[in-house]
């Protein structure tokens, strides 16, 4: 059954456009009422949380002004270097803010071992691999966050990512593996899974079954090359814009749309694009990002 694309699919966009968690000194000066009024004025029906964002009470009064509803909220897991008890601890705090602004799923992305926010490593050729342990270690306690959240009503949508311990094909594969569907499910990145591993459909079209969550975040292959080329860290390749909006880079969204919609998908499509915000005015970018999804994705989904 495919989906119903007008009540199945809610459209947001993520604060990273305006400000970055991993630098906090760009777009410093975009304010938490700024980003939610251009999220409204570009035609979104939500974000996630961003770092900067307040206490549950003043986000959702802000959030009712304008009818925006919160989508999910990044976690930066650390069950390997932690241990389970520690990490599950914070992932529960996670989850009881979740709640409370009503947002249906968990963002989860182990980052011992991470290189995105080193200043020296190469992204595309530096990141770090787990042992046989680690895997099970990882995948019995993603597992157990799935436990956790399911208390609160909230998915856990497991973030493959560049730099990270699982950022490939092969190592989503393996982890969607050995974690249990009804407790893990997977968050699908367009942009990381194409500079990971090129094939961006692949991973899509094997795990569509697990995918509760999506970000859309577009390439721009020219600077992907160079960036690798100069074995830039992550955060130089997105500051040189590797990254943008769909639909104002390389990605054909088109077929993953089909894909999501063709498999009866439920849920946020989040455009996510870090750029520095000096050279990319996030609500035009917010803008162009809408523009295409209404008339290169919605238009021909709809009739
Ligand atoms: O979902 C994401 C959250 C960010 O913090 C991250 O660095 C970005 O690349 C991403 O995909
Ligand atoms: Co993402």
């Amino acid at each position: 059954m495919a989906s119903d694309v007008k009540n199945d699919i809610k459209w947001g966009i993520a604060p990273i456009g305006w400000r970055n968690d991993d630098i906090p000194s760009i777009g410093a000066d975009n304010n938490l009422q700024q980003l939610l009024s251009d999220i409204v004025v570009s035609g979104f029906q939500g974000t996630e949380i961003g770092g900067f964002f307040p206490g549950p009470e003043k986000l959702n009064y802000e959030l009712k002004l304008r009818n925006l509803q919160i989508a999910g909220q990044w976690f930066s897991s650390f069950i390997l270097r932690d241990g389970l008890d520690k990490a599950s601890e914070a992932f529960e705090k996670h989850c009881q803010y979740l709640k409370a602004v009503n947002a249906p799923v968990a963002v989860v992305s182990e980052q011992t071992y991470t290189i995105q926010q080193s200043d020296t490593k190469n992204i595309f050729t530096d990141k770090a691999h787990m042992t046989d342990k680690e895997w099970d270690e990882l995948c019995n306690g993603l597992n157990h966050y799935g436990e956790i959240a399911s208390k609160y009503g909230i998915k856990v949508a497991y973030h493959h990512h560049m730099g990270t311990v699982v950022q490939t094909k092969e190592e989503t594969d393996r982890l969607m593996a050995n974690t249990d569907p009804k407790l893990v499910g997977l968050l699908y990145d367009t942009g990381h899974i194409a500079v990971s591993d090129g094939d961006y459909m692949s991973l899509l079209k094997d795990h569509i079954d697990r995918v509760v969550h999506v970000h859309f975040k577009d390439v721009r292959l020219a600077k992907e090359k160079e960036c690798r080329e100069k074995g830039m860290t992550f955060q130089q390749s997105f500051l040189n814009g590797m990254f943008t909006v769909p639909g104002d880079g390389d990605l054909d969204f088109k077929p993953v749309f089909k894909e999501l919609v063709d498999n009866n998908y439920k849920g946020w499509i989040v455009v996510e694009a870090e750029q520095d915000p000096d050279k990319a005015n996030p609500l035009e970018y917010a803008l162009k990002a809408h523009n295409y999804i209404e008339n290169d994705l919605l238009k021909e989904a709809v009739h």
